[in-house]
């Protein structure tokens, strides 16, 4: 599925996230051997998978390095990128908040910079990565990049950096909100009388079916939804509920702006 894998694919930093994205690049045909984790509890993460808890002296040739450790933690791993002999070809970051400026003023001078926002349904192929990088980036690295993203979901180049946390507050955050959705579909059938198993399991298979549809229907959402809610039926008196006053999208508009607001406070911190 990607016509050529980085020659070695260094990850600084295994969790939640990284760890999605190095599942279903294996799936893809990502050949274990070459790739190597660093992470400080040593803690196996795939069959064939070299896992390291310190920086090597040098980086194998043609290695792609990936910053997947809490944004938090760039300074120090910096400072020990800094000791290890060999440049990567590129270095991608999924840190949220954390700018192409501020990567730039640690890593090597002239090096390749992506950032790269994944979400965790990247390791069912079906996240989203969107990509920024800037001007001193050469088009070989950009293009690598994106083709090690696409395997993941839908990969999309975001042109302005300032609009990168709002996108991170979208897709990067947005599994999140959706889960939290299911959760309240079901809490809320439960408490007007379904049994909680059950209610948990009708909302889980509704909001699938209902994504699916959406992916595949090829009409907007509107009309979905539209063509759910008979006119005087009881779709349409549920829907005036999440419709009066805008309610469902005040809401969502403070979710993203809350979570787009703090990954610009972690820039201002960093
Ligand atoms: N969780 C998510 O859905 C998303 C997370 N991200 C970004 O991914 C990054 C990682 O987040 P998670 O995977 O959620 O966190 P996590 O806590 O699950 O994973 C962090 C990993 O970094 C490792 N680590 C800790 N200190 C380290 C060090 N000094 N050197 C190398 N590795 C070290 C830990 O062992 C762990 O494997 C963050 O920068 C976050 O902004 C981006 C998009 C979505
Ligand atoms: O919560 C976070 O900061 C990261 C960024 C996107 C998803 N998780």
């Amino acid at each position: 599925m990607v016509d050529a894998w980085p020659q070695h694919l260094f990850m600084v930093g295994c969790g939640n996230m990284a760890g999605q994205m190095l599942s279903r690049w294996l799936a893809c045909g990502l050949d274990p051997a070459s790739v190597t984790v660093l992470r400080p509890s040593g803690k196996p993460v795939a069959p064939g998978v070299e896992v390291i808890t310190h920086f090597p002296a040098r980086f194998p040739d043609g290695t792609a390095l990936i910053l997947g450790m809490k944004p938090h933690q760039f300074e120090n791993v910096a400072a020990e990128l800094a000791k290890v002999a060999g440049t990567p070809t590129m270095f991608i970051s999924i840190l949220a908040g954390t700018t192409a400026a501020q990567l730039r003023a640690a890593l090597p001078e002239g090096a390749n910079i992506v950032r790269v926002m994944p979400n965790t349904p990247v390791g069912v192929g079906q996240g989203v990565c969107a990509l920024y990088t800037d001007e001193l980036t050469e088009l070989a690295a950009r293009s690598a990049a994106e083709a090690l993203m696409r395997p993941l979901g839908l990969a999309e180049w975001i042109a302005d950096e300032a609009q990168f946390n709002l996108v991170t507050a979208l897709s990067g955050c947005g599994p999140a909100y959706l889960f939290r959705f299911i959760d309240a579909l079901g809490i809320a059938a439960a408490r007007l009388g379904l049994p909680e198993d059950q209610a948990a399991r009708l909302a889980l298979a509704t909001v699938r079916g209902a994504s699916t549809l959406a992916v595949e229907a090829g009409e907007s959402p509107g009309i979905l939804a539209d063509r759910v809610a008979s006119p005087g039926g009881m779709t349409r008196e549920g829907m005036n509920v999440l419709d009066a006053g805008e309610s469902l999208i005040a809401l969502l508009t403070e979710t993203l702006r809350a979570a787009r607001d703090r990954g610009e406070e972690m820039a201002r911190k960093a």
